[in-house]
């Protein structure tokens, strides 16, 4: 049966690197990836965009993109967007054989035993993890992901694809070194962010002044191109 491939974020704004790794992870898997902003994201700090903001800047960067889907499950309920509710969510649809992959960076992975229920995942999707720059996945396990990771690594696509969940898999890609935050404090200090983000979402970062962006200046508009209004 093909993989349902979930890749879950706060996405405040969206940049290169997720962009990077959703196309590593539909290329390896062969599968459609669905990017899917988090409405209320648990242990963090509220995001400085709105939800359909930050859904918006995704619509507007996988268009075009062939295999690349936004999934707006979480920003259709009400609550916080716990992962194990929206996975939970997601069985019920699917049911139990199809194997669901859960695309994460290695800093989430690694944060996984502070996720509610978080045992409780490993029944009802594979994790397919990304490394970034100082979030690798050698030796930094804590002990209980150690403990509870033990025995479900694999090294191939085709293991995921064998059963509905419960393997872990390191995504083979280059690392990137994007990060939201930084995009957003580049964003507030006057620093260069634009090239970090698709030019589309760039545009409408600024033409929405989201995080503090100024307007594009006017001297830097071309008369008569048609951005796309979104
Ligand atoms: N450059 C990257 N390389 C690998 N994984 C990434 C990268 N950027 C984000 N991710 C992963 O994508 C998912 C969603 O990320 P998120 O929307 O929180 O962006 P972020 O750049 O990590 O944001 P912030 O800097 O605000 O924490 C997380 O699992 C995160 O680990
Ligand atoms: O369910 C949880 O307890 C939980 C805790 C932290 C993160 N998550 C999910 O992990 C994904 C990445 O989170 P973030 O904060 O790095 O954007 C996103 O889909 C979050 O909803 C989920």
């Amino acid at each position: 049966m093909d993989p349902w491939l979930i890749y879950g974020g706060t996405f405040d704004p969206v940049h290169l690197g997720h962009l990077a790794i959703a196309r590593s992870g539909r290329d390896a898997l062969g599968a459609t990836v669905r990017l899917m902003p988090a409405a209320d994201p648990p242990h963090r700090a509220p995001p400085g965009a709105s939800a359909l903001h930050r859904a918006r800047m995704l619509d507007i960067a996988v268009d075009g993109e062939p295999g690349m889907e936004v999934d707006r499950r979480e920003l259709e309920r009400d609550g916080r967007s716990w992962s194990v509710d929206t996975l939970r969510g997601l069985r019920g649809q699917l049911g139990g054989q199809r194997p669901v992959v859960l695309l994460l960076g290695a800093d989430s992975f690694l944060g996984l035993p502070g996720w509610k229920e978080w045992q409780a995942l490993f029944g009802l999707a594979h994790f397919m993890v990304a490394e970034r720059p100082g979030a690798g996945l050698d030796g930094a396990l804590p002990e209980a992901l150690r403990a509870a990771s033990a025995g479900r690594w694999v090294d191939s696509v085709e293991a995921l694809r064998a059963s509905p969940a419960g393997r872990v898999l390191r995504l083979d890609q280059p690392l990137h070194p994007h990060s939201a935050s930084a995009i957003r404090r580049a964003i507030v200090q006057g620093g260069h962010w634009e090239a970090q983000v698709p030019p589309g979402v760039a545009a409408y970062i600024r033409r929405h002044r989201l995080y503090g962006a100024e307007a594009e200046p006017a001297s830097r508009a071309t008369p008569g191109a048609s951005s796309q209004q979104v």
